[in-house]
């Protein structure tokens, strides 16, 4: 089986390699990084250490293009692919799209693409870039044949800091789970993916626990100058908001989707446990990037606001106090978060917000986010 890999980062050899290369696919990964590319080429496999454990796994069959010099290898690479996975952070799939769509108009049979991004539909997203690079009678015919199933992914991989380009530390703990009805042909037999019918709660609760968590520890630790998050959480203040926080976003998937409660908190525990990994140590500046993205009205901060909003009718002020820190986020090597910084610079933060969410000025949480800014803490 073959399968081609857009984004050897963190998570793409981290995880999705991993599996994939369990599963006895033959890999290849498809980047811009020439470092990591050669490294692939050269040695074909790669590391996988397991934090926290002395158990490393190696991750074979692997080979490296470059999408921006390599793009015939790697229509060709598409075209012949078994599977296609992505995971190269959902502002790019709009430039890898091009690709996808001539090495998928070259095959003859069906196919599946994934992406695994932080976000609620990314492999629909990635079908509709696809879709514009392919001409109206082609459209039906990808449209039958090839899945775009929508997928959420679980493992906290940090920035690396070996001096080998490819080995990656990884947490012990991992999910990947993808939505059954989208796939075409047949189902993937690729062990560690759980195949669902619906994906809708599983994405929710894993971007409004892990991420909306993961963003409360990043935006309240850079403002008070801690560097990890591991760090942040050490603070008593914001481990008792990211608990608040966590509580608000529960209250709402326990609702839309009739979570057990007990589970529910158990399950926020356990992330938090994750969050205080001691074998890991995670920026928060990783965490933190793209601040524009992660304030966006689909994105972990500001949907569970919204919707706190309609099924209560009451205000989530923690959620609002996180925004009020994420819309202060100062990082000059964040290309997102200059841009931010410049918004709030011309306009003010709570214009900025509404730039960003589209939310008019008397909107109940663009007042709760205004309140915020005096205090936080
Ligand atoms: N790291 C995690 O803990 C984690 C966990 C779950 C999901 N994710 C998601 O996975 C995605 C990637 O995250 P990451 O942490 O691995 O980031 P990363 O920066 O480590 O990896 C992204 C990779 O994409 C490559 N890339 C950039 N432009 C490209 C292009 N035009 N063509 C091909 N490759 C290109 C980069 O060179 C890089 O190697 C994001 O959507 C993220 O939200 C990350
Ligand atoms: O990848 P982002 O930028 O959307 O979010 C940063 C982190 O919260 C994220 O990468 C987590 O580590 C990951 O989602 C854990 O599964």
């Amino acid at each position: 089986m073959k399968a081609v890999h857009f984004g050897a980062g963190n998570i793409g050899r981290g995880f999705i390699g991993a599996l994939l290369s369990e599963a006895d696919y033959e890999t290849t990964f498809v980047d811009v990084n020439e470092k990591v590319i050669n490294a692939l080429n050269t040695h074909g496999e790669y590391i996988v250490e397991l934090a926290g454990t002395d158990a490393t796994e190696k991750v074979n069959n692997v080979s490296g293009l470059n999408s921006l010099n390599e793009e015939d290898k790697v229509i060709e690479a598409v075209s012949k692919a078994d599977l296609i996975t992505t995971a190269v952070g959902p502002q790019i799939l709009s430039l890898v799209a091009p690709l996808i769509a001539k090495g998928l108009m070259k095959r003859g049979r069906p196919g599946n693409v994934i992406a695994c991004e932080n976000m609620i539909g990314g492999s629909t997203l990635l079908k509709g870039h696809v879709l514009e690079e392919v001409g109206a009678e082609e459209k039906p015919l990808l449209d039958e044949h090839i899945g775009f199933p929508d997928a959420a992914v679980d493992r906290i991989v940090p920035n690396q800091v070996q001096n080998d380009p490819l080995t990656v530390k990884v947490e012990p703990y991992y999910e990947w789970v993808v939505e059954k009805g989208a796939v075409k042909g047949g189902i993937p037999e690729i062990q560690g993916i759980t195949f669902v019918d619906d994906l809708t709660p599983y994405i929710e609760r894993k971007l409004f626990t892990v991420n909306t968590g993961h963003a409360v520890a990043a935006y309240l630790g850079k403002y008070k100058g801690y560097s990890t998050i591991k760090e942040a959480l050490e603070d008593p203040s914001i481990k008792q908001r990211l608990e608040g926080v966590l509580s608000e976003t529960g209250k709402v998937l326990i609702e839309k989707y009739g979570f057990d409660k007990d589970q529910h908190q158990k399950y926020i525990q356990t992330i938090i446990k994750r969050f205080e990994n001691p074998d890991l140590s995670d920026e928060v500046t990783r965490v933190g990037r793209g601040p524009i993205r992660k304030l966006g009205a689909g994105d972990r901060l500001v949907k569970p606001a919204l919707e706190y909003i309609d099924l209560f009718g009451e205000k989530p002020e923690q959620l609002a106090h996180v925004v009020a820190a994420a819309l202060s986020y100062k990082n000059g090597d964040d290309p997102e978060a200059v841009e931010l910084q410049k918004m709030v610079d011309e306009n003010g933060h709570v214009e900025a917000f509404k730039q960003i969410t589209q939310l008019e000025e008397g909107h109940p949480f663009v007042q709760a986010v205004h309140q915020q800014f005096e205090n936080i803490s």
